[in-house]
């Protein structure tokens, strides 16, 4: 694009004068949610209220892993197929803040929640609310807040309880900046 001299001459295009966005639009450098909204008024005539969540919700992932960059692309690729192929595999992802790790994270849970798979994420305390359905780690594994002073600190789950059988059925757990818990707090449940 020309580099241009003045706000009013941003705005204009084809020597028409027109808002910001609707210059970008007609220079087709802003994209917008119009093939979503086809999609799903086509939809919404033929197709049951729960076919109607799911043509949305898998459109939104589709859509989230078209924008991934490639280094994201790569840590996706590895992550998504270890998963699927339940290798049992432990990755640590040590990235600058505003990397887009939360991004590529977000979209590996939406991917499995997708296909129905039961996922957990965990993370040290506020950050829980940064992830879609983010739980403390010290609530899911039970763990007291004896972790500095206990020398064997355990996770207070009963094996034959509801709660440890739902624990076996996780697929992924993302443990969110992990770094800021206590370092037992990744141990326990770990060697449980
Ligand atoms: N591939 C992408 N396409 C579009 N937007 C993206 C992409 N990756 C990241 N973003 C956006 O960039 C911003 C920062 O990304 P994100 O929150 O994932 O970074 P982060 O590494 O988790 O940051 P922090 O470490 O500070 O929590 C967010 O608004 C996110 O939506």
């Amino acid at each position: 694009m020309r580099e241009s001299t003045s706000f009013q001459e941003l705005k204009a295009v084809k020597g028409q004068q027109a808002t910001y966005w609707e210059a970008c639009e007609t220079l087709g450098i802003l994209e917008d949610d119009k093939h979503w909204d086809a999609t799903m008024e086509e939809a919404v005539l033929c197709r049951s209220p729960t076919k109607l969540r799911a043509i949305s919700f898998r459109d939104h992932v589709n859509e989230m892993e078209l924008r991934l960059v490639p280094e994201q692309r790569e840590i996706f690729n590895k992550i998504l197929p270890s998963i699927e192929n339940m290798d049992g595999g432990f990755y640590f992802l040590d990235t600058p803040g505003g990397a887009g790790e939360t991004f590529v994270l977000n979209l590996l849970l939406a991917q499995l929640r997708k296909d129905r798979n039961i996922v957990l994420v965990i993370s040290s305390g506020i950050a829980a609310m940064l992830l879609s359905g983010g739980r403390s780690v010290l609530s899911v594994f039970k763990l007291l807040l004896n972790l500095e002073t206990e020398e064997t600190p355990m996770c207070n789950i009963s094996k034959s309880s509801s709660h440890c059988t739902l624990l076996q059925q996780f697929k992924l757990i993302v443990c969110d900046e992990c770094t800021m818990s206590h370092k037992r707090a990744v141990e326990v449940p770990n060697t449980a």
